[in-house]
């Protein structure tokens, strides 16, 4: 059995500033952790990659071979990951990590890895490669959960906030697989310099930074789990009246699936991201068989 998490969301949203934070916390806790880049327009990684989808092909060498755009190009490049032999090695290369795991008795071989996808979000939604990668990986036994990122700074504004929703929503639908949705850079929220000024003159008091942080949090709280009516009182504000129907339609679609609901991650703690994991690995049942493989191994036994 393996596990996998497949980091998906919108340009920016702090995916790969995540698994490079992931990596360092597993290597700290000592747990496995093994990186797959799927991004063929990738420059740079702050963590060791284990296999590299731009080995195969990369958007540079298509945008220059084959006159493409970076758009059509991404979308090209994304095709190769049907190509049995880039599945052939990720899932070969995780199969011989896994198999030295195993015969070394690690308590570690519950291994996870990450599959870290690029942002734009048409390349699952437009087009069905990244299901029938998932598709394949569930085949090879794997367990894979969804990690969607919206940036925390999108909840300032009511329309942009209901667009993420959708987006994860679709991910959601497209994808069919457990989902975990999380609102990101949350370190940026406890310095929001209109809510300080705000929060001050109500109190001089207030302005400790831990109270600030409490009344920042409590205001985000309200969308990290969405109601209907609040979302619908706030976009009506925003919007021009003969938009209520649609507005009121969109506010019951999230609260319908009671799906859309967030954790926040404030990548300065370290309990932040233990707590993103637990819910990770509680979503794929990390581990649930591991105890038992450990057991009937263990050469003492
Ligand atoms: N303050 C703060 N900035 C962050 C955080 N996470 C990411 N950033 C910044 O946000 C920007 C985008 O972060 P990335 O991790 O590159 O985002 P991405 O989703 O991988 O972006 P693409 O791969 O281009 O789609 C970078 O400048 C990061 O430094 C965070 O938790 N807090
Ligand atoms: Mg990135």
């Amino acid at each position: 059995m393996g596990y996998a998490q497949l980091v998906i969301g919108p340009a920016g949203s702090g995916k790969s500033t995540y698994c490079s934070s992931l990596y360092q916390h597993c290597e700290t806790v000592g747990r496995t952790i093994h990186m797959v880049n799927l991004d063929p327009a990738a420059e740079h990684f702050s963590y060791p990659v284990s296999t590299d989808i731009r080995e195969l092909i990369s958007l540079d060498d298509v945008m220059e071979e084959l006159g493409m755009g970076p758009n059509g190009g991404l979308i090209y490049c994304m095709d190769c990951m049907e190509y049995p032999l880039f599945l052939k090695k990720t899932i070969g290369t995780l199969k011989t990590i896994w198999m030295i795991g195993w015969m070394s008795n690690w308590r570690v071989i519950w291994m996870m890895t990450i599959l870290c996808l690029i942002a734009q979000i048409e390349l699952f939604t437009h087009v069905p490669v990244l299901r029938n990668f998932v598709e394949h990986l569930k085949r090879k036994n794997f367990n894979v959960c969804a990690v969607y990122f919206l940036d925390s700074q999108f909840v300032s504004d009511v329309t942009k906030y209901i667009s993420g929703c959708m987006a994860s929503l679709s991910a959601m639908i497209q994808l069919e697989l457990p989902h975990i949705n999380i609102l990101s850079k949350m370190d940026l929220v406890a310095n929001k310099k209109d809510v300080e000024e705000y929060v001050y003159f109500i109190s001089p008091l207030f302005k400790d930074s831990t109270i600030l942080l409490c009344i920042n949090l409590l205001m985000f709280s309200r969308y990290l789990n969405p109601e209907a009516q609040v979302l619908l009182s706030q976009l009506n504000r925003q919007m021009a009246p003969k938009f209520g129907k649609l507005n009121k339609s969109l506010a019951e679609l999230v609260d319908d699936y009671s799906m859309v609901n967030f954790i926040p991650l404030d990548l300065r703690k370290e309990s932040s991201i233990q707590y993103v994991l637990s819910h990770i690995d509680n979503c794929i049942q990390y581990g649930e068989d591991a105890d038992v493989k450990v057991r009937d191994f263990d050469p003492e036994d």
